[in-house]
């Protein structure tokens, strides 16, 4: 993930969790309540507007707050019990889920109604389209939370996910220069009922006067839409761009000779592990699929495997076993991964990222346990939306099964992880999974 420090002004961004100029950035700490409360308090931010993937980088704590080694050195890790307290004046804690996301803007307080104006002052809210030069002091609007056909044409103009809930639209507001003349009664800086925004928006490059609601627009609004379409996840999708699915041969195979090389080393790094055990228990009596294969559905619709991006200082090891705790509740006392269980790695120059990739080989009973303990991961819900078996067999007509599971979309090398652990774990043949992957669609 690209993050920022949640603390408004604080520019620290975590591009890459092996620090930036020694920067740490920390998560909420979301399995202690009470530590968890003090922190949003010191934040000042309402426990109804936090977000799995706040962070609060280093430049807030106290040298005090760190673990030490025992010769003293200062470690990545918090104390238990430390709490941010350094915030300059210029770096007021944040109020809202939405500055998070966009921090230029501060977004102040719930509003009333729709139609109601707002100036800006001091540190009151702004506009929430990206990079609008309005000067100080014209008006500002509520988005229209009440009319939900409305609201979800003027979010799709400005790039905003229609997926957000509702609730937030009430923090957001837009202002008077995004709306065409014909949005306002005469004489008048009130909006009419049904006013749209037109004007210099993100995702819509229509005439400025298509700006009031009428029925037919509803279910023409795609239409005008620029090219970029509907960007599901608002401000998110430019940050996204590196997570997506890879170009046709963008990762190669690093030796393993050089995987601890200085060029893979100083870029992003990232460790993933398959969670597997064999079987030989028939799936409806006929089907062999030789062992069963964990995967993850993802926030953002792929398939891949529980794992992330590597801390500062963190081997890869630590990090695999770290991240699978955090995603999938993993009793890494019981089960975690060792250097000897490194798999492949790729390595991607155009993402300048490196991607390792390791197995944890269980029984079955246990893979049972893993998959129930998954349901109470702290990332469940968020990062994660659930853990799958692979179908690892293929029916009679050779397309059900694994083949059409191959056609999913898998994030980052997911995928040809996959196919490389199942040939090197003999868990399919070579053969076996050219033809998966040869498999053409099927009328079914
Ligand atoms: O299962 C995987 N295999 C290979 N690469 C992956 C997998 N999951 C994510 N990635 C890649 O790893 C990088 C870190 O993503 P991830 O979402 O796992 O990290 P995070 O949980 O630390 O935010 C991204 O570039 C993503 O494309």
């Amino acid at each position: 993930m690209l993050l920022n420090c949640t603390v408004e002004n604080c520019e620290n961004k975590l591009v890459k969790r092996n620090g930036i100029n020694g920067v740490i950035f920390h998560r909420l700490p979301w399995d202690d309540l009470e530590l968890l409360d003090k922190w949003l308090k010191a934040l000042k931010i309402k426990k109804c507007n936090t977000s799995h993937y706040m962070t609060v980088c280093s430049e807030h704590f106290t040298e005090n707050d760190y673990k030490r080694s025992p010769s003293g050195v200062k470690l990545t890790d918090l104390l238990h019990g430390a709490v941010p307290t350094i915030f300059t004046d210029n770096s007021k804690p944040q109020t809202s889920f939405f500055t998070y996301r966009r921090k230029s803007n501060d977004l102040g307080h719930l509003f009333a109604k729709q139609s109601e104006i707002r100036t800006r002052e001091n540190n009151d809210p702004v506009c929430f389209v990206p990079n609008c030069r309005t000067p100080t002091g014209l008006p500002l609007y509520n988005f229209p939370f009440g009319d939900k056909r409305l609201l979800h044409i003027w979010s799709k103009r400005t790039g905003l996910s229609t997926m957000y809930d509702t609730d937030l639209y009430l923090n957001i507001t837009i202002c008077k220069s995004h709306f065409h003349d014909n949005c306002f009664h005469e004489n008048s800086m009130q909006l009419k009922p049904y006013a749209i925004p037109s004007i210099d928006l993100i995702d819509y490059s229509g005439p400025p006067d298509n700006c009031c609601l009428i029925t037919s627009l509803y279910s023409e609004e795609n239409s005008v839409m620029t090219n970029t379409g509907d960007r599901t996840w608002g401000w998110l999708g430019s940050t996204e761009a590196f997570g997506r699915l890879p170009e046709p041969n963008e990762f190669i195979v690093i030796p393993k000779s050089q995987i601890h090389c200085e060029k893979y080393a100083n870029s992003t790094q990232a460790a993933h592990c398959l969670i597997y055990a064999e079987s030989n228990e028939k799936v409806f009596g006929i089907y062999n699929p030789r062992a069963s294969i964990l995967m993850q559905l993802r926030y953002d619709g792929y398939f891949g495997f529980p794992g992330g991006l590597i801390d500062s200082g963190e081997d890869f090891v630590t990090a695999v076993n770290r991240e699978m705790a955090e995603e999938m509740n993993l009793d890494t006392t019981i089960h975690s991964v060792s250097h000897d269980d490194h798999v492949i790695s790729h390595w991607s120059e155009k993402k300048n990222l490196a991607l390792h990739f390791y197995k944890l080989k269980v029984k079955m009973t246990e893979l049972i346990e893993i998959e129930k303990r998954a349901l109470l991961a702290r990332d469940y819900g968020s990062e994660v939306l659930g853990t799958i078996r692979i179908p690892l067999y293929t029916l009679g007509d050779h397309y059900r099964g694994f083949p059409v599971f191959l056609k999913h979309n898998f994030i980052g090398c997911s995928k040809e992880q996959l196919i490389a652990a199942l040939s090197s774990l003999n868990i399919l043949t070579p053969e076996e999974i050219q033809l998966a992957l040869n498999a053409h669609s099927k009328n079914v």
